[in-house]
């Protein structure tokens, strides 16, 4: 298996682009997303040596904006495509790790949440990873202790989102293991029986991020926030 995976993906166009007449530049085609730059409208000038198309090759391309696009996809296959491996190689034992990347208003929370009725990665894989503890722990090979830690990183400070405000939830420092890596220090650690128990501490910490706390949007893309589950198997 690949140690990395990347998918690029196409939301359809909301209100005020179609307000606006805006028209796809982007197009799919197995693994390929091919962009065009548009003719510049009369008047102006461009940059005449820069190319009018680019094509790029990713493990997946999916084009959202219509159903019936040969690279549209649903949730349940972007989780089959991209999140059953990181359970996989999670209970291989290795660190698996999925992040969303994009602009504002891009598709982040949709590909990684999802809808009520219609989950993202997340939860599934949350449920992928339930559901095989349960199956070890019944056929009493083994028990699981799992934790979920959830931290933002704003203006290069590292915060903890799931303690309250003490000397321990600002400016947290990241430190280096000699055998397991880079860890943050003094970062909380929150027991989780169910995925019910996940999205519980999610939504907690969602509400001490800097974007929700001030209501600031311009903030939005200085805030990373990174959700850990960790699993170990207790004997
Ligand atoms: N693949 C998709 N199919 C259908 N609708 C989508 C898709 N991706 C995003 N959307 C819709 O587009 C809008 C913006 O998406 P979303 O909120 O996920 O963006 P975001 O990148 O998480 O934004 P922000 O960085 O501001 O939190 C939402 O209304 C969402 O439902």
């Amino acid at each position: 298996m690949a140690s990395v995976k990347v998918a690029v993906r196409v939301r359809p166009m909301n209100r005020r682009e179609k307000d606006l007449e805006a028209k796809f530049i982007i197009e799919m085609e197995g693994k390929k997303t091919t962009i065009t730059n548009i003719k510049l409208p009369d008047g102006i000038t461009g940059d005449s040596s820069r190319d009018r198309t680019k094509v790029f090759t990713y493990d997946f391309s999916y084009f959202s904006a219509d159903c019936k696009n040969s690279n549209y996809v649903s949730q349940e296959r972007v989780f089959r495509d991209l999140g059953t491996d990181v359970l996989k190689s999670a209970f291989e034992g290795y660190n698996a790790c999925v992040f969303a990347y994009g602009q504002t208003g891009s598709g982040k929370s949709y590909t990684m949440m999802g809808n009520t009725g219609d989950s993202g990665l997340i939860p599934r894989i949350c449920e992928g990873l339930f559901s095989k503890i349960a199956d070890v722990t019944r056929k009493g090979d083994a028990s699981f202790r799992t934790e979920v830690s959830y931290l933002e990183i704003y203006n290069e400070r590292v915060r903890d989102l799931l303690r309250r405000k003490s000397s321990k939830t600002f400016n947290l420092r990241v430190r280096e293991h000699p055998k397991e890596g880079p860890y943050v220090e003094d970062l909380s650690k929150h027991l989780v029986q169910n995925y019910r128990d996940v999205e519980e501490l999610m939504d907690a910490g969602n509400i001490n991020r800097t974007t929700a706390a001030t209501g600031m949007n311009d903030v939005s893309s200085r805030s990373h926030a990174i959700f850990t589950i960790n699993f170990t198997q207790v004997l």
